[in-house]
């Protein structure tokens, strides 16, 4: 079995009186693709904001690669090797691709007078190139091109890019196909084998069940807070993995498929 990378255990998060997360635990491992599922308000979202450090966790235990890990901070997520690409929240929409790319992290000249580092634009320009004709959507980006000026698909494609370009050992994404139009969903989904090829392990949250088969390994099924189910998708089917998410029986659930 592959190398651990990620592992939660009885992660807890309450809003107020609402038990968001009252017990999650899971486990992710090296080069693996999972999907997380479950319905609306299963918990998804607050599990995934506890682990990038959005809204930490009020108990439980993280451990990245076997060691324990406290993560308070997005900073903190994104220093244990855990990028997180959160719905249309990512990225600086009046910023060029180039400067998304590598926002916070851009190439910079010599300092002037030991006290300014101002960013190497070409540089900038040439790294951001060579990191769009790595992720094949080169021909259609303009690296000096403003975000704002991108399609949904496009923005996933440069968010996406932005996690791999700094080799981040686990990566997040959350719907990352919501709203995208048929041959965006196709690209981002690429992007995910393509991620997984590379070696880095992704957990995305997804109510299309079709994608889970067409790119995970495993699907993780949460329900009122906690993980009810893990499954390797080679072991199941459609209705099974619904009949998951949903908490009723496959079979009544294909014997009410037939009714209707
Ligand atoms: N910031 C918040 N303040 C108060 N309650 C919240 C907050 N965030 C989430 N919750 C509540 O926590 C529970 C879990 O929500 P969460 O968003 O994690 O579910 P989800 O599985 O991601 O759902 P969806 O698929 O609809 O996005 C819900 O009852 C939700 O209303």
């Amino acid at each position: 079995m592959s190398v651990e990378v990620l592992r939660l255990e009885g992660i807890r998060k309450s809003f107020g009186s609402v038990k968001a997360l009252k017990s999650a635990s899971m486990t992710l491992r090296e080069g693996e693709v999972v999907a997380l599922l479950g319905d609306n308000g299963a918990g998804k979202s607050t599990l995934i904001k506890a682990i990038s450090g959005v809204h930490p966790a009020d108990g439980g235990a993280i451990y990245v690669r076997g060691e324990k890990a406290t993560i308070r901070s997005a900073r903190d997520a994104i220093e244990l090797g855990i990028e997180t690409i959160h719905q249309d929240t990512s990225l600086a929409p009046d910023l060029s691709i180039a400067r998304n790319l590598f926002l916070g992290r851009e190439p910079v000249k010599l300092p002037f007078l030991g006290v300014f580092a101002p960013i190497d634009f070409p540089l900038l320009r040439q790294a951001a190139s060579t990191l769009l004709k790595r992720v094949g959507i080169s021909k259609k980006l303009d690296a000096d091109a403003a975000v704002n000026t991108l399609s949904g698909g496009e923005r996933q494609s440069i968010a996406i890019s932005r996690a791999m370009q700094f080799a981040a050992k686990v990566i997040i994404l959350d719907e990352p196909t919501n709203n995208l139009g048929v041959e965006e969903t196709h690209g981002v989904l690429r992007f995910v084998k393509e991620m997984r090829a590379a070696g880095h392990t992704v957990l995305f949250i997804t109510h299309n069940i079709h994608h889970v088969f067409q790119v995970a390994d495993r699907i993780i099924v949460m329900r009122r807070g906690e993980v009810v189910a893990e499954q390797t998708v080679g072991d199941t089917d459609l209705l099974s993995v619904e009949a998951l998410i949903m908490g009723v029986d496959a079979a009544t659930l294909a014997e009410q498929a037939k009714v209707h």
